[in-house]
């Protein structure tokens, strides 16, 4: 997977939030978009994922060399994990994972039971999303997103809401997400700890003009 971004541009009413973006990022890399509170990396990444229209330039995703993928077939190889996405609440946790795979299927060698495991949530299967707390909802969308079958993996703000524990786990998981060449992770962040092992670290001020 490679996405080229071309002179793309986003703008809310008459507010450039970026302009001129010109990036190539490519599978078996991890990329970290930095810059303070309001300065765009949100924005950016849901722009690089699809989910936001561009307002200005050309975004194409490839695979492998080939010619780019339409539009349309974006959201199959995405997964994204962000503050603002809401899991579906009145489901269990069982429930929400069986939801999921029937769009995405896990990774090969990991099934819903191993990855409730891996969560360290096997104990809250049954329990309703709503009743979760804010870390353990945390939990899911960073499982969802480091264990699905996807070659676009997206985390905004990765450790919000996770204890110290739980920022361990995510480090070991996204570490091994790394050693995938297939994959390509893009990270939103102001936390250094979310990103320190990313070796492509983009300021996203330099494109507010
Ligand atoms: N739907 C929207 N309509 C209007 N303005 C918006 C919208 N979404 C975001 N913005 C504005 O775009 C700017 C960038 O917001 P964004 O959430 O991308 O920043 P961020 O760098 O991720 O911030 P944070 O570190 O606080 O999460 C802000 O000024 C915000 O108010």
């Amino acid at each position: 997977m490679t996405i080229t971004a071309d002179q793309i541009g986003k703008k809310y009413r008459r507010e450039w939030i970026f302009r001129g973006v010109d990036l190539t990022l490519v599978a078996g890399n991890s990329y970290t978009f930095v810059g303070p509170n309001g300065s765009g990396k949100s924005t950016l990444l849901q722009v690089l994922a699809g989910m936001q229209p561009a307002s200005a330039g050309k975004l194409t995703y490839s695979l492998d060399g080939a010619k780019p993928l339409d539009e349309e077939a974006w959201y199959k190889y995405i997964v994204l994990a962000a503050p603002y996405l809401e899991l579906i609440e009145e489901l269990t946790l069982s429930e929400l994972l069986a939801f999921h795979v029937q769009f995405k299927p896990l990774r090969p060698g990991v099934d819903a039971t191993a990855l409730m495991d891996r969560m360290q949530l096997s104990h809250a299967r049954n329990k309703e999303i709503k009743f979760f707390s804010s870390g353990m909802k945390q939990r899911v969308k960073l499982g969802l997103a480091l264990f699905s079958d996807a070659r676009l993996v997206l985390l905004d703000e990765p450790t919000a809401n996770l204890d110290r524990q739980g920022a361990a786990w995510y480090r070991d998981a996204v570490k091994e997400l790394l050693t995938r060449p297939d994959c390509l992770l893009l990270i939103g962040s102001n936390q250094p700890d979310e990103y320190d092992f990313c070796p492509n670290v983009i300021d996203v001020t330099q494109w507010k003009r």
